[in-house]
């Protein structure tokens, strides 16, 4: 009898889980299953990332569901588009031996057609984004009236991107009586208040210490200075040819254009954002997950939760606002009992920010030298004779101009020869970082005096951390004023008593119309253009602007806020296929390609 069976789950169920190689269940899982499974009280469940906490509450109700009724039964929402599918995904691997389940996955973005014919036939579970569940209530298709469960997967995620109001009306249509669940690898404020507001004297349970990472990734720093820090990503991903990597960026547009010049550069990278179109987004997914794609550059919220297989590394290519979302990046590694590494490439100025979370995820951050020439060709090299060793050699293509190529080289020794078919894809790395420089430490003294990125445009709010405001809050405050789901956000900066943000200058006005009625906790929100430079504190300068100035620029990107939503524009650069010689499928690493820019 397997350990799955002693905490409750079917036969059939423990069959699935033993193909898929569940041995015995993660901490997490034995504490939630049999909870869920003997009481209906609802559930504050708090694990770290990667410890299995979909099937923590996926199985449990699929033990329960009622198998005889067609109605739907449970309702797990989710921020993302990729995370429902992956976690509908998951779902079907662990039913799939059990008859009559029916789940169905629902999100923005794709053909709602076939969704609502999925509901059609009966769906008991049903994955969805927020957005898409709203709008399949609104037009009945989904009827939430026999609920059992509603599963909150990254419930702040949810909130920070505005999804309150969707969430309040979902939940509204669910009966009275049903269990909640909440899962959460994190443990900020606001989970709190939604355990507070959609649930009844949860009971909480948690595995391992809240907000704490997986024990198994290392953190590690690098300390560069600003005009180093893409230099410094490509010299990691060629120190370690073998990277499999997401690389996290904090706006739409710096994930775009991080992505851009990788792929320039000649590596096998793709960009992930709410840009995208759904099918863009899923070309993309499907490419790394099959390892098409080395680098993954992504935004937080395009990324939470994933699970991809084997990563090596998360590189933070500037470290998140908040440390509960670094919490969340590095978590996509080290899952599953494995080992990952999570990386930061910091300046002088965010040195500051390494403290918080180091306190969160409870370990100490490492700093690293950036690899110099020598060390990077050295890996380079012996990744080429691994390459040699392992090549499979197509003898019938190959024989018939075996002869003609001996003729040839019959001149040449056996160790010349070596030293030369080595050579012809090492040369390239040689020369390239000959004479590299050292990119270690932050000597500018660019800092400080920079004025405002001239896409943006800053505010001042009256709301500092003495209001409780932090940067999720206050981006939760800004989505849901603006009622909008293209705003780039970008630098935020929380003082005591009031704070600055900015956000894409074509939203300016907007911003400003918006927020004249907006309130915080009771509080009325005054928020105004500032001339003030960046990073000084104090005082705003009060020089106001009139509001309705500023250039109009299409560039929309920003947070996403919808799964479903902005489904036109997206990355459109160079096709991954671009750009210098990517090696086979699996190949891994840099593979001979152009190397350009700044070594
Ligand atoms: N009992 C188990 N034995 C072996 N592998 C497991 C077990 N439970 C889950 N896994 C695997 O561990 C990985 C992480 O699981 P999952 O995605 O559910 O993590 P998570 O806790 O939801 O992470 P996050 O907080 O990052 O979203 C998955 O690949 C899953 O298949």
């Amino acid at each position: 009898m397997s350990l799955f069976n002693e905490l409750g789950l079917r036969q059939e169920i423990v069959n699935a889980l033993t193909d898929l190689g569940y041995e015995k269940p993660t901490p997490i899982q034995q504490q939630a299953i049999p909870q869920i499974i003997n009481a209906s009280n609802d559930l504050k469940a708090f694990a770290q990332t990667g410890t299995g906490k979909t099937a923590a509450f996926s199985l449990p109700i699929l033990e329960k569901l009622d198998l005889e009724s067609k109605a739907t039964q449970a309702i797990i929402l989710s921020p993302t588009r990729e995370l429902a599918i992956q976690i509908g995904k998951n779902i079907e691997d662990f039913c799939k031996y059990m008859k009559r389940v029916n789940v169905v996955t629902v999100y923005g973005g794709a053909n709602i057609d076939e969704q609502i014919r999925g509901l059609k036939r009966g769906a008991q579970i049903v994955v969805g984004t927020p957005g898409r569940t709203v709008d399949l209530i609104k037009r009945k298709q989904l009827k939430l009236k026999d609920i059992k469960w509603v599963v909150l997967d990254e419930a702040d995620e949810m909130l920070n991107m505005g999804f309150k109001d969707d969430l309040d009306q979902i939940l509204e249509v669910t009966p009275k009586e049903k269990q909640t669940l909440l899962f959460s690898a994190t443990f900020p404020r606001e989970v709190d208040a939604i355990a507070k507001n959609y649930m009844t004297k949860p009971v909480e349970i948690s595995a391992g210490k809240k907000n704490a990472g997986a024990d198994k990734v290392s953190h590690e720093y690098y300390l560069v200075s600003e005009k180093n820090r893409y230099p410094t990503l490509k010299r990691l991903a060629d120190v370690n040819p073998n990277i499999y990597a997401i690389v996290f960026c904090r706006t739409r547009r710096e994930t775009k254009s991080v992505a851009a010049n990788l792929i320039d550069d000649g590596y096998n990278a793709d960009a992930l954002h709410g840009d995208l179109s759904q099918a863009q987004r899923d070309i993309v997914m499907e490419k790394f997950r099959a390892k098409h794609l080395q680098i993954l550059v992504a935004t937080d919220v395009a990324a939470r939760g994933l699970d991809v297989d084997d990563l090596t590394h998360v590189i933070n290519y500037k470290l998140p606002d908040q440390a509960e979302n670094y919490t969340h990046r590095s978590g996509r590694t080290g899952r599953a009992g494995k080992e990952g590494i999570s990386i930061a490439i910091i300046t002088n100025r965010e040195k500051n920010s390494l403290r918080p979370i180091e306190s969160k995820i409870g370990k100490k951050f490492i700093a690293q030298q950036v690899p110099g020439g020598k060390e990077i060709c050295e890996k380079q090299l012996f990744k080429l004779i691994e390459k040699v060793k392992d090549v499979e050699v197509n003898e019938d293509q190959i024989n018939p101009y075996l002869e003609g190529i001996y003729a040839q080289l019959k001149d040449i020794e056996h160790d010349e020869l070596i030293k030369r078919f080595v050579s012809i894809e090492f040369n390239q790395f040689l020369s390239y970082y000959q004479g590299a420089e050292d990119l270690n430490g932050d000597d500018s003294r660019e800092r400080r005096t920079r004025s405002t990125d001239e896409n943006f445009t800053r505010f001042y709010i009256n709301l500092g951390k003495m209001d409780g405001l932090n940067p999720a809050r206050l981006i939760g405050l800004i989505n849901e004023n603006l009622k909008k789901s293209d705003v780039e956000i970008g630098q935020i900066e929380i003082l005591k008593s009031f704070s600055f943000f900015e956000i894409d200058k074509a939203f300016a006005e907007q911003a400003v119309e918006a927020f004249q009625h907006a309130e915080f906790e009771g509080r009325s929100v005054i928020v105004e253009v500032t001339t003030k430079p960046k990073g000084g504190g104090g005082r705003r300068s009060g020089k106001k602007r009139s509001f309705g100035g500023g250039d109009r620029n299409s560039g929309g990107g920003g947070r996403e806020r919808r799964s479903g939503g902005s489904s036109g524009g997206g990355y459109k650069g160079k096709s991954s296929s671009g750009g210098g010689y990517k090696g086979g499928k699996k190949s891994g690493g840099f593979s001979g390609g152009k190397r350009s820019g700044k070594r």
